[in-house]
């Protein structure tokens, strides 16, 4: 999709505060600096609108992203980043699950991973948890600019296995913000679920 109007309609703590036009959204999920607001810009073709940073942490609510006025992006906390308080770390947990449970306008998640390491026990819960609410998964292997294609199949290969991933159910995509190498299929894969 050529995007050229990207607007970022609400910073969400609870549902209350979601978006009520019924567009259908699609979430991005994964651990604290993974790319996950760069993967957004990317795929908006802008190069900081969903801020990013060397710092893990940076986002820290549910930031709806409306795309051509057709669906929203949702840009959500990272987990797994150990300098955030237990107390907060549970507060993204609440917000979170209460986001993916109830949203009727979900269509699908994009769960980022590193294509560099195995997924972490964070990134396995996040998968078999979105697997058994049936929520379509984009399993995205991020930062690829970071390894040789040579080793692509090895990485998806280690990447799944640890995941338990399903074939059948869900699908698997390499990523680069830096090379926006997989950006045309991620949008594939996008416009196919909403
Ligand atoms: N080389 C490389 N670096 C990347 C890529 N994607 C993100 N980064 C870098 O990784 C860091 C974190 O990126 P963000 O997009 O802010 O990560 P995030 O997942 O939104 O992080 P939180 O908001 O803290 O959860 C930044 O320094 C980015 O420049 C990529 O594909 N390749
Ligand atoms: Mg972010």
């Amino acid at each position: 999709m050529d995007v050229h109007n990207v607007e970022m309609v609400m910073s969400a703590v609870s549902a209350s505060q979601y978006p009520t036009d019924g567009k259908p959204e699609i979430a991005l999920v994964g651990r604290s600096n993974v790319g996950k607001s760069s993967l957004t810009n990317t795929l908006i073709q802008r190069k900081n609108f969903a801020r990013t940073s060397s710092q893990p942490g940076k986002t820290q609510t549910l930031n709806f992203y409306d795309v051509e006025d057709k669906l929203y992006f949702v840009d959500v906390p990272g987990y797994g980043y150990a300098k955030v308080s237990k107390a907060q770390r549970e507060a993204f947990g609440v917000m979170i699950e209460e986001y993916i449970t109830s949203r009727k306008q979900l269509r699908g998640v994009i769960s980022l991973v590193d294509a560099r390491h195995e997924p972490s026990e964070d990134d396995i819960s996040m998968y078999e948890w979105l697997h058994y609410y049936n929520i379509p998964i984009l399993v995205v292997a991020t930062k690829s600019d970071k390894i040789s294609r040579g080793k692509f199949n090895k990485a998806e290969s280690v990447i799944k296995k640890a995941l338990g991933f399903d074939n059948e159910d869900s699908d698997f995509q390499f990523f680069s913000s830096e090379t926006k190498y997989g950006k045309d299929e991620v949008w594939h894969w996008i416009e196919q679920h909403i």
